[in-house]
């Protein structure tokens, strides 16, 4: 069920439903009916007012609305365009309304109690104007509860973005599966409560789709998580190498390497330079320390093959000196966790950074920009991909490596186009040093053995569920801390 549908997958869903011989007014009928149903508790008895677009998502209103009057609800609807525009199952369901129908605008809104939005769904096709946006500010300045038909009107179901304006929305009821605009910001906060619709699509369908975006969960990763073994050594589950920045520059590294050491990795060194060895050396304790001078030195700390996995860029300053290193880290053929400065370092020059990673294919790589470092390094995509998915889809493609676009919303995305979108991180988990846990994370469970795009969306995803347990209050520190329950429950 973690399957995340585009707007264009969902109709290809509802066409081989029909295929399958299941009627389209069926579809619409339950549609209508579980929306009401989730409308019926709200507002005690106050009136409902229905509003209507032109095409099914508004055929599900007239649905809604049926169902809510012969609850006993008082109901009026209200349609945008003229009734003769209405085609198809739509149409058929407006007939079968009989009370009487307004033109869509604010007035409409005048004694409403409950709002249900059935204006826009999988069908915006441009931004809203005119009159409809009208109707939206007048619906999102009123204070009742909006019950929005398969997305919030105006969102973006594909995307998360909103189209010229949104209602928001205190619950949207949505058919068959999630969309991946339901977990994209800022679709998901415009949201509300979300419910899933079984509306009588047979699952099957999705072995003909086969749809390439998941909602990041357990159930995407848990078999290829790293399970400890009785008999094992703590060698057999890897040595996890982070390069520490210079002396002023040290606290990220050991952020990274102490979240490595939480999530299993057997062994974690801090590879320093030698100015930063007192100041590493005074703070670590199960982390051990490698003296790492120069392009030399990292390059000599990491001909020892055990060290099976590195991290390098929190803390490690922008610059020539930076990129060079990465480039020593990625010439051996171990997986390697590219962050923070280390992405910025190739602003100038990104395809010499693909080039190294595309050396070696078979091992994974993982980058982890936030929006800004994305835009350096990807500068074309971030300004023509649609929506983050597409953007983190292209970017793995092009780079060869796994792509965690960081946000509060973060995609993981994989060169073979598999992608997992977030939606559990706390805004809390915005705080110094969190990228730096982030990163440690995935390189222990790299370190162990776990494959590149499982490793990545496990770590995303854990960091999310540490926030969440610690709640307000979160120093970057706390996460590691916060992974043995966590792990405990998986
Ligand atoms: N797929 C399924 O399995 C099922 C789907 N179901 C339901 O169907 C919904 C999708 O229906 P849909 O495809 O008819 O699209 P919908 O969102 O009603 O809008 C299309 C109309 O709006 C117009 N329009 C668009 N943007 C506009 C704008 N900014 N400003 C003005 N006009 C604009 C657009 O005009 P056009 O683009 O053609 O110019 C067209 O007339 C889906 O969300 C779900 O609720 C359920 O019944 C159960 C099964
Ligand atoms: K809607």
């Amino acid at each position: 069920m973690n399957e995340l549908l585009t707007t264009s997958e969902m109709s290809r869903a509802d066409a081989l439903a029909i295929e399958a011989g299941v009627a389209g007014e069926a579809l619409m009928e339950n549609a209508g009916r579980a929306v009401a149903a989730a409308t019926l508790a709200l507002g005690r008895g106050a009136e409902v007012v229905v509003l209507c677009g032109p095409g099914n998502n508004g055929g599900d209103g007239f649905v809604a609305a049926r169902h809510l009057a012969c609850a006993g609800r008082r109901v009026r609807v209200a349609l945008l365009g003229g009734r003769d525009r209405l085609k198809g199952d739509a149409a058929l369901m407006a007939s079968r309304w009989e009370g009487p129908i307004e033109t869509l605008q604010p007035d409409c809104l005048k004694g409403a109690g409950v709002v249900v939005d059935a204006v826009f769904g999988a069908g915006l096709s441009k931004p809203i104007e005119g009159a409809a946006a009208a109707v939206v500010a007048a619906v999102n300045a009123m204070t009742v509860p909006v019950v929005a038909v398969d997305v919030p009107s105006g969102v973006d179901g594909t995307t998360g973005e909103v189209r010229g304006a949104a209602v928001r929305a205190a619950r949207t009821v949505t058919f068959f599966r999630l969309k991946p605009g339901h977990l994209l910001m800022p679709g998901r906060s415009l949201c509300g409560d979300l419910r899933l619709a079984d509306i009588g699509i047979p699952g099957v369908v999705l072995d003909t789709i086969r749809p390439s975006i998941r909602a990041n969960g357990p159930q995407l990763w848990r078999q290829h998580f790293p399970a400890p073994q009785a008999d094992g050594h703590k060698y057999d589950r890897g040595h996890a190498v982070v390069v520490s920045g210079g002396p002023w520059n040290t606290g990220a590294a050991r952020l990274a390497a102490g979240a490595a050491l939480r999530i299993g990795a057997g062994l974690v060194t801090v590879a320093s330079p030698t100015a930063a060895l007192p100041v590493n050396a005074a703070h670590l304790t199960g982390v051990m320390l490698t003296e790492a001078e120069g392009l030399d030195g990292l390059a000599a700390a990491l001909q020892d093959s055990r060290r099976n996995a590195v991290l390098l860029g929190p803390a490690a300053g922008v610059g020539e000196e930076t990129a060079a290193r990465a480039l020593v880290a990625l010439a051996a053929a171990r997986p390697v966790v590219l962050d923070a400065d280390a992405l910025t370092s190739f602003a100038e020059d990104p395809p010499r950074l693909f080039e190294a990673i595309g050396a070696d294919a078979g091992r994974p790589v993982l980058l982890t920009p936030h929006e800004g470092e994305f835009r350096r390094l990807f500068p074309d995509i971030a300004e023509a991909a649609p929506g983050r998915p597409e953007r983190a889809r292209r970017a793995a493609a092009r780079s060869g490596a796994v792509v965690i676009l960081k946000g509060a919303d973060t995609v993981v995305a994989a060169p073979d186009g598999r992608v997992a979108i977030n939606a559990d991180a706390p805004p809390w988990l915005a705080t110094a040093g969190s990228g730096d846990v982030l990163g440690g994370m995935a390189l222990g469970l790299l370190a162990q053995g776990m494959a590149g795009f499982e490793a990545a969306s496990a770590a995303v995803w854990l960091h999310g569920a540490a926030a969440n347990r610690i709640g307000r209050g979160l120093i970057a520190e706390d996460l590691p801390e916060a992974l043995p329950a966590i792990l405990a429950d998986l």
